[in-house]
């Protein structure tokens, strides 16, 4: 998925360093009582976003959707903003480390205590060991916390205890790759191998920078300069600024949108040329279409979903592109335009966004993978009907597991003999090299490019049709 949601502070590990300090020194959290405070309101400050902090955090835990549906909780969204920014951060923070965090209370519980007192330990641990709160901010409020129901009340000593003692002789030993659900570990290791299970485990860990994709009449330099960033291979920018995108330098000239790296990559195989019809399937909230009506091709973008195509409505409104918008399922698209190329970017399972999304690797259930397969399956297939004798399809989702990559494209080639893979050149597509496959296509791994900060993790497979 091309666009950005929780953007949280970063923290300590393989990228630490200045950026780490800079964004964990606006995460600190809610303000300070104000000295002229009533007592009750000083008391209580603060403690509203911890507890809003919970909320998001198990929402997240549910499943799928529960972290977007909590954001309407009374608890979440009765927050002024920088609170509610904050309760995000802390809540982002305690998933990527969840399993390091359980690691150093499980060795302080001697019994497991009711999940309500679990959950405050949690936040407070997210705050201390992650976002550099100070200690005697996280520690009391979640005391009080624990205070505040009476499920909890018992337990407020024990939450003391706990967390002064972390904050005593330190967290101790932890393992990157506790933090990820064990289902989840076990196919990495099986696909992808122990050495490359490890990376991933510490890509998991960070908060991830910014990129942006320009416009291609706009210096990329000059945009680098502006948000100080670094122009990566490719042509993107990277930054490790924070904070709403919409203040940033050049967004009302619409200069530039953002989208991860590896995400620009499928519509740059796809080599789009001007005056080209080509139709992008999937193309809500829209980060590809930009790219290909960017390119002077005559986009026409599709979704099911009216909602999500409203920020694509919002971006070209925005960068003063143009693109046709259709709102309907792909498979059901009653019109016989065929097309010089089709990009396919199907909805999958995002296991590869969780450095964006660290909730996506808890919310995705194993039947999920099987289920996404089939609908990727159909859609392929309604892609390619769509493609002109001589023309190409781009196929890509930003899943780490098989079934949604590499295996729905043998099956497709043996499905549709007409169409043949077109093989990547990862270094003209601004891609990792080691992420080119045998056969041809990209496989790219958030543990790829780590020394400059890590990508999301794709799969791309261009397919041309023959003449
Ligand atoms: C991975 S996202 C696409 C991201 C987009 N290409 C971008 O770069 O911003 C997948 C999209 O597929 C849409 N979708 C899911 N099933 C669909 C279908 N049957 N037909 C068309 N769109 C579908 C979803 O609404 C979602 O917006």
């Amino acid at each position: 998925m091309a666009d950005q949601k929780g953007r949280g502070p970063k923290g300590e590990g393989r990228n630490s360093g200045a950026r780490g300090r800079r964004v964990a020194e606006k995460a600190r959290g809610p303000r300070p009582p104000r000295p002229d405070a009533p007592r009750d309101e000083a008391a209580d400050i603060g403690v509203e976003a911890r507890q809003a902090a919970g909320v998001l955090l198990n929402a997240a835990l549910e499943g799928r959707g529960g972290l977007d549906a909590a954001q309407s909780f009374r608890e979440v969204a009765g927050l002024p903003g920088p609170d509610r920014a904050f309760a995000r951060a802390v809540a982002m923070a305690a998933l990527r480390r969840l399993g390091e965090i359980d690691q150093i209370l499980d060795r302080r519980l001697q019994k497991a205590p009711p999940a309500a007192v679990r959950t405050i330990l949690r936040v407070a641990l997210a705050q201390t060991l992650v976002l550099e709160t100070p200690a005697f901010a996280a520690v009391s409020t979640a005391v009080k916390l624990a205070e505040r129901d009476p499920k909890t009340r018992p337990y407020k000593n024990l939450v003391n205890a706990v967390l002064r003692s972390v904050g005593r002789d330190g967290p101790g030993l932890t393992t990157a790759e506790s933090n990820l659900p064990d289902w989840i570990a076990a196919r990495w290791r099986a696909t992808y191998g122990e050495a490359a299970l490890a990376g991933l485990a510490l890509a998991a860990r960070e908060e991830p920078p910014t990129d942006l994709s320009v416009k291609p009449d706009v210096d990329p330099a000059a945009v680098a300069d502006a948000v100080d960033g670094e122009v990566l291979p490719g042509g993107a920018v990277r930054t490790g600024r924070r904070g709403d995108i919409a203040t940033w330098p050049g967004f009302d000239d619409g200069t530039w949108w953002v989208q991860d790296a590896a995400a620009a990559v499928p519509v740059r195989l796809l080599d789009p040329k001007p005056g080209e019809a080509i139709a992008d399937l999937c193309a809500a909230p829209g980060g590809k279409t930009l790219q290909l009506a960017a390119a002077g091709a005559s986009v026409v973008a599709l979704d099911r979903s009216d909602k999500r195509l409203n920020r694509l409505r919002q971006n070209l409104e925005r960068t003063g592109l143009e693109a046709e918008i259709v709102v309907t399922p792909a498979e059901d698209w009653d019109d016989p335009r065929a097309f010089d190329a089709v990009l396919l970017d199907a909805p999958c399972t995002a296991t590869g966004t969780f450095r964006r999304n660290p909730e996506v690797l808890r919310a995705t259930r194993p039947a999920d993978v099987a289920k996404l397969a089939d609908v990727q399956h159909r859609l392929l297939d309604a892609a390619a009907g769509r493609v002109k004798p001589g023309g190409r399809l781009v196929y890509c989702v930003c899943s780490l597991e098989r079934e949604e990559g590499e295996t729905q494209i043998i099956a497709f080639l043996r499905r549709n003999p007409a169409f043949r893979t077109a093989p990547a050149d990862p270094a003209a597509l601004g891609a990792p090299v080691e992420a080119l496959t045998p056969e041809g296509w990209l496989r790219i791994l958030p543990s790829m490019w780590a020394e400059k900060g890590g990508l999301d993790g794709f799969f791309v497979a261009r397919l041309d049709r023959v003449a």
